[in-house]
């Protein structure tokens, strides 16, 4: 009860698959959530920039035995999605029936690993998720300096991007989700073992995918939970399209600033580790009209930090920008 799975071809649903309440699409490497809003595929797949080739030898064991002996961020959750909170903004005045949707733990490598294997269905999902920092052995820093950053440098270059920010590695159990959400920075993402389906809105999906307020924990995050969506309080969600993909190992896609973006690791395909390349955006340049959606986007973060700021209560926000458009600007 409760599962539908088409079954795609003779073989039809495998009996590994876990009850997916929404149903799930078979796949030819597993299988993919069923989501309520249509999609076309990423016209884009990068297949040959051999940006992480050298970790195309990463499995767990190689891992477990160049990693080092630092420490790594594991999350928690419930159920199958990782929705990403700040920390910093969770302030229980400001939002007091916040609970945060997945717990932390920071543990070796090798602690990770044996949980990591010993999971149940049943028990909290675990995703590790950390900055590729000094702490990694010397054959991981090898490989890692072996990436193809000549061809990083020069797409930076050419499209006068910041600096580097961050390279995260993720590693993750099959079925695990991180929610639609935007980021503020350029991003390669570089798969490379397992198989992980992305789905990506335009920045302009802004108005369909509602996200929380700037003040909030779950800032940049969607509103839509795309297992359960709430047409009530989210009607234009139903305008929702997507585009996706599922990258395979050594694939790399470019998510570009302020595109939403749905990330979850196949079902049935076994666990997923993926590094990711994050840039800060090159100098602002000269303000060009009509203003593309990234940079509105950008302007009403700026808004509502501003107002937010003077109103000195984020829940006087709603009110003073009803006062200011309603019967005159709609
Ligand atoms: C946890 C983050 C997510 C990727 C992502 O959101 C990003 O690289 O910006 C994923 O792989 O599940
Ligand atoms: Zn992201």
């Amino acid at each position: 009860p409760g599962l539908r799975v088409d079954p795609v071809g003779a073989d039809g649903p495998s009996a590994d698959v876990p009850l997916v309440p929404g149903g799930v699409i078979r796949h030819k490497h597993g299988y993919m959530r069923r989501y309520f809003f249509p999609m076309e595929p990423v016209p884009v797949i990068l297949t040959d920039t051999n940006l992480v080739k050298p970790a195309l030898s990463w499995n767990l064991e190689y891992l477990e035995k160049n990693l080092g002996d630092g420490d790594f961020s594991v999350f928690y959750s419930k159920d199958h999605k990782f929705k990403y909170y700040d920390q910093a903004k969770y302030n229980d005045k400001v939002v007091p029936d916040f609970t945060p949707p997945m717990s932390q733990a920071t543990m070796k490598f090798s602690e990770f690993l044996v949980k990591f294997r010993q999971w149940k269905h049943g028990q909290p999902r675990m995703y590790l998720q950390h900055p590729l920092n000094d702490s990694v052995g010397k054959a991981i820093k090898d490989d890692f300096l072996a990436f193809n950053w000549k061809w990083l440098e020069s797409v930076q270059k050419e499209h006068n991007w910041g600096n580097l920010s961050s390279n995260l590695i993720y590693i993750g159990m099959e079925g695990n989700v991180t929610p639609v959400h935007y980021d503020e920075q350029e991003n390669f993402f570089a798969q490379v073992e397992g198989f992980k389906r992305c789905i990506l809105f335009p920045p302009e999906t802004f108005e369909c995918l509602y996200p929380y307020p700037v003040f909030h924990p779950h800032d940049r995050q969607s509103q839509v939970d795309f297992d359960k969506p709430d047409f009530e309080s989210f009607p234009k969600a139903r305008h929702l399209r997507g585009f996706e993909c599922v990258l395979e190992p050594g694939d790399v896609l470019y998510i570009p600033k302020y595109w939403w973006h749905h990330v979850e690791s196949l079902l049935g395909a076994g666990h997923t580790t993926s590094i990711n390349f994050w840039y800060k955006s090159g100098p602002l340049t000269q303000v060009e009209y009509p203003l593309k959606p990234q940079r509105k986007v950008a302007m009403i973060r700026n808004l509502e930090k501003v107002v937010t700021e003077a109103l000195g209560n984020p829940f006087e926000v709603g009110p003073l920008f009803e006062a200011l458009a309603l019967g005159r600007y709609i």
